[in-house]
């Protein structure tokens, strides 16, 4: 490949993403269980507006017409999550065959489109019957999710290839054990370590099966954020050494080093246990690619009042920036490819989430969404990936967050993320011009950029 040829290499994997909770609404449809983000989101004052995924964009009901649509634009891939309390309502024991039906009716109909699956075990939506149990805290939860995924693999694998395990086990404990923000809304310095410990044993342990079972690929889905350091001075670099173990390290150095990065007991303090040593054999599973999920950088500043990892974000003037206050900077995702690359030996790695929240126009008479940020947004990642890729990074394929807008957890409905708009009081699906151009990207396999 040349510097300007942004050509990928051969059956690059082009594709978008979604999550059950997310698209899916009907919960509790034909025997589905609730999950923690069912109670969360009918509990009073915990998302924007009181929105809820008991609608969110139908595609329980609407999921022909959605792959119809992704066939119509031309994509190759797509990463959905299954909805791990349909498949079985008390999150163990019984499976609920219709829950089953749904996701191996997905999956026929993707493949009979020409559209790989990649299956994501847990995408958040924990089943509440086993939060009640002590959820991502009880140690037991790692053979519970084991079993889950031993069901899983053995209905669609073959027809699913490319597995991952979880989606951003940080998210989890810094959303839903540490700061409370999300599901189950946790607010604990001392349940943190322990919820992300049993999701990367949990995670260990689904590899494990896999191995036993499976004939394909599995691999974890994390979100990286490179940590920029604000000056020279010695408390911005200390603080951007722990923000970078906090959100980085914490995750991929125990799968891939056997170990959690050494700033986590100065971050915890008491609060960090020792963990047996076979409990890191477990973690340590070999994986067949790391699933990337790149959004954006932080500037990171000594910040004392920042509980616990003392580390704030410096906001760039000069930037652009999403909906999400999140700073659009491309260089990021090239830089943390290529960290990845030195770091753990060049693995395997698709960008399994990659896209932006901007304020799109509304639907035109002419049926166009205009959504021109979006579309510098998709093509200067694109971009910063093929840097990366020119550089040695072994980066698989890439999916754009989102296929549809929908359901933005305790921000509900009021983030667009989607190449699709959604018209949520009648369902209607509109590419927007972001759709239409990486339609472009992907049948040039990225001349078009
Ligand atoms: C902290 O940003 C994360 O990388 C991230 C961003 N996102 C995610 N993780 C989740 O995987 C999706 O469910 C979100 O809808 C999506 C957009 O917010």
């Amino acid at each position: 490949m040349t510097q300007h040829d942004t050509t990928f290499p051969e059956h690059f994997l082009w594709g978008t993403a979604t999550s059950a909770y997310q698209i899916e609404g009907s919960p509790l449809a034909d025997g589905a269980g609730p999950s923690i983000w069912e109670r969360f989101v009918h509990t009073p004052g915990l998302t924007i507006g009181g929105d809820t995924g008991d609608v969110a964009c139908d595609h329980y009901r609407r999921w022909r017409e959605d792959v119809r649509m992704m066939a119509d634009l031309g994509l190759r891939a797509y990463r959905f999550s299954v909805a791990w309390a349909r498949v079985l309502p008390e999150g163990r024991g019984t499976v609920n065959t219709k829950g089953l039906d749904f996701y191996s009716r997905l999956v026929d109909e993707l493949l009979a489109h020409g559209i790989t699956p990649l299956t994501t075990l847990f995408h958040w939506d924990l089943p509440a019957a086993l939060d009640d149990r002590g959820g991502w805290l009880n140690p037991d939860i790692a053979h519970w999710f084991a079993d889950y995924a031993d069901v899983m693999f053995k209905a669609l694998d073959g027809r699913v290839r490319h597995w991952a395990t979880l989606n951003e086990p940080w998210v989890v404990t810094d959303g839903g054990y540490l700061h409370g923000a999300l599901a189950p809304g946790h607010r604990s310095l001392y349940e943190a370590p322990i919820a992300t410990h049993h999701l990367l044993r949990a995670h260990g342990a689904a590899v494990q099966r896999y191995r036993s079972v499976g004939k394909h690929q599995i691999g974890l889905v994390v979100n990286l954020e490179p940590k920029y350091a604000a000056s020279d001075s010695a408390a911005d670099q200390a603080a951007t050494r722990r923000a970078h173990a906090y959100m980085n390290g914490q995750y991929l150095d125990p799968v891939f080093l056997g170990r959690y990065p050494e700033e986590m007991r100065e971050i915890f303090g008491a609060a960090w246990p020792e963990w047996p040593a076979a409990d890191h054999e477990l973690i340590k599973q070999k994986l067949d690619f790391i699933g990337l999920n790149y959004y954006t950088r932080s500037v990171t500043r000594d910040a004392p009042e920042a509980w616990p990892v003392r580390a704030g974000r410096v906001i760039q003037p000069q930037a652009t920036y999403t909906e999400t206050s999140w700073e659009v900077f491309p260089q990021g995702l090239t830089d943390t490819l290529a960290w990845i690359r030195e770091r753990y030996a060049n693995p395997p790695v698709y960008i399994t989430e990659n896209g932006a929240a901007f304020y799109d126009p509304p639907v035109a008479e002419n049926g166009r969404v205009a959504d021109a940020l979006r579309v510098d947004y998709l093509r200067k990642h694109i971009g910063a990936m093929h840097a990366a890729i020119a550089a040695g990074s072994d980066v698989r394929g890439y999916m754009a967050w989102s296929l549809l807008d929908n359901f933005e957890w305790s921000l509900g409905f009021a983030k667009r993320f989607g190449l699709v708009h959604i018209n949520y009081a009648t369902q209607q699906r509109t590419p927007k011009d972001s759709a239409r151009y990486y339609s472009r990207v992907v049948a040039s396999n990225g001349a078009a950029l």
